[in-house]
């Protein structure tokens, strides 16, 4: 691909990779040309809104649940009625303390809460509890990395700004009924708590975001923070994309929402800034405005004038103290127990492995390619079941990667199965390689065996091999018979070798292994073929 022309229909970014998607992997190729000055680029800012994995609410003990019947998880502070205060969730705040050491955020040892005021249907208190004048995360970076290169090998690290991160309440939900001309409330998940986590505008394009947000869903899940569905709400990302001249301040920005997958957003965003472009190069201006995405159409479509909607009259929340954190127990006032505070070192050697590291790791232990890494770190659960086949086998860790991303992978997808409920565990795939490995079947039967044990789920490899007469023929005058055969009945083909064409003898092979369902010893039946050709 060219780098950005702008004028062209699909945006493509000059400064960065173009790139396509390969399962869940962006892949970039490296950039072609360097943009000429003059030329329009694209940046792109990201708001993500994450919702807290927790079992409660943010001020409120009623349950969080994703799908339960409307309004059946609404207390009497959810729904606003009068007198009612708000309580804090300690698990929310660790969960936003985490979430900010896992991205290098400073966390403000003291934070506070405001109210931003909307009027919407499903917001009952007419404001919504905020994070605005001191959040509790700030100056963070997310690290994320995209594969580029001819041959789709090579590691591209970026880098994003976080600007924040603010803990605050989730709205209920408006369904609107066309035929009968009525919004319906759901405020199940009223109050439910989220992290906005506020990206400078730092990125350039629909894969650059989308690599960067496929790297925080993977963080957010290794943390256990936001279980980071794009598809069930529980990760929202608005994309505030712009255009400008290098060089030159930036432009005026949209902000585009309701994008519910990786790939939507990439699209969205690309799309956006094409638009922009062509706006401005006919001479006309890009308006604030809120825009969403029609998945339908690939477009982006005005929401409303964001000009006029932005006073939100911001106040202090009378009814919540400051948030204090503490660094560590010794820091704890008197009278203060560490089971009641929320404790930043404790949570900080709490956190996990992130993926970033888990795929260096991956790398330098096994010695497997850097995109085989990216592909399990992925998949969830599929470094542990790639670890435990290892633990099993004496095969090099090399040569049970692709088993394990080809095969395995494969068969999950195909048949829309996580790893946890692969009918094929990793000892009994340990099992099948180390049949393979010490000569007892050939790799094209393993193959057989592989999707037998699949089918089966429960019979293990050996009753396969054993019940299918599937193990490897190596008995020289067993051999010797079907190669004769075959000899025999193919004189062009053996003439051929004669004469010097020796690829010949490969199909010679090839209808051995036919003749053998494949279990013939490969390296025997060369030698007699050898022999019976000369
Ligand atoms: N010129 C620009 N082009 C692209 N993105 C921008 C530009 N200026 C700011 N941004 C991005 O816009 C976002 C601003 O988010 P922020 O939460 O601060 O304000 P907001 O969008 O006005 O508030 P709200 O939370 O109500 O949507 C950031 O992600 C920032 O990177
Ligand atoms: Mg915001
Ligand atoms: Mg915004």
């Amino acid at each position: 691909m060219d780098a950005c022309q702008p004028g062209r229909k699909k945006y493509l970014p000059p400064p960065c990779y173009t790139a396509t998607f390969l399962s869940d992997v962006v892949i970039l190729s490296p950039p072609v040309k360097k943009n000429a000055p003059q030329h329009l680029i694209g940046v792109v800012g990201l708001e993500i809104h994450a919702q807290i994995n927790s079992n409660t609410k943010l001020f409120s003990g009623s349950s969080v649940r994703f799908s339960a019947p409307p309004n059946s998880l609404v207390s009497f502070f959810d729904a606003s009625l009068p007198g009612t205060l708000p309580v804090l969730n300690k698990r929310c705040v660790e969960a936003a303390v985490m979430t900010g050491l896992a991205l290098n955020c400073s966390i403000n040892r003291k934070s506070l809460f405001d109210r931003k005021h909307y009027f919407y249907a499903d917001l009952p208190a007419g404001y919504q509890i905020t994070q605005l004048r001191r959040p509790i995360a700030v100056d963070g970076v997310l690290n994320y990395s995209l594969l580029g290169g001819k041959k789709r090998n090579q590691v591209i690290r970026k880098t994003v700004c976080i600007k924040q991160i603010q803990l605050e309440q989730d709205s209920g939900k408006s369904l609107h009924d066309d035929v009968r001309s009525q919004t319906l409330i759901d405020l199940n998940r009223a109050g439910v708590g989220l992290m906005e986590l506020v990206m400078e505008p730092e990125m350039s394009c629909g894969e650059e975001a989308a690599a960067a947000v496929r790297e925080l869903q993977l963080i957010l899940q290794a943390l256990g923070t936001c279980q980071g569905n794009m598809s069930e709400g529980q990760l929202r990302v608005d994309a505030n994309v712009s255009v400008h001249r290098p060089g030159e301040p930036l432009g005026t920005r949209t902000e585009v929402k309701n994008i519910n997958s990786a790939r939507y957003l990439a699209r969205a965003i690309d799309y956006e800034i094409q638009r922009q472009i062509d706006v401005l190069q006919r001479g006309g201006t890009v308006q604030n405005e809120t825009r969403t995405y029609d998945s339908k159409s690939g477009e982006t479509i005005p929401m409303r004038d964001k000009e006029g909607l932005q006073d939100y009259r911001f106040m202090p929340e009378p009814n919540l103290p400051p948030l204090i954190v503490y660094e560590d127990n010794a820091s704890l006032p008197t009278g203060i127990e560490a089971c009641q505070a929320v404790v930043v070192q404790k949570i900080r050697e709490g956190l996990p492995e992130l993926p970033s590291v888990k795929r260096d790791r991956l790398v330098q232990t096994y010695g497997i390619l850097p995109e085989h890494s990216f592909t399990l770190v992925n998949e969830d659960g599929l470094v542990e079941y790639f670890e435990a086949v290892l633990r099993a086998t004496k095969k090099e860790p090399r040569k049970v990667i692709g088993w394990v991303t080809n095969e395995l992978l494969g068969h999950l997808k195909l048949h829309d199965v996580s790893v946890s409920q692969s009918p094929i565990s990793p000892p009994a795939l340990a099992e099948l390689l180390e049949l393979q490995e010490t000569g007892h079947i050939s790799s094209s039967v393993a193959k057989q065996v592989f999707q037998e044990m699949w089918r089966s789920s429960g019979k293990t490899a050996p009753q396969i091999i054993q019940e299918q007469d599937l193990g490897l023929v190596s008995d020289a005058a067993q051999l010797h018979s079907i190669c004769q055969k075959v000899v025999d009945s193919h004189p062009d083909e053996v003439q051929a070798i004669r004469n010097g064409n020796k690829k010949v003898l490969n199909k010679l092979m090839g209808l051995v292994q036919k003749e053998t369902k494949g279990r013939a010893d490969p390296v025997s039946v060369r030698a007699i073929l050898k022999e019976l050709t000369s």
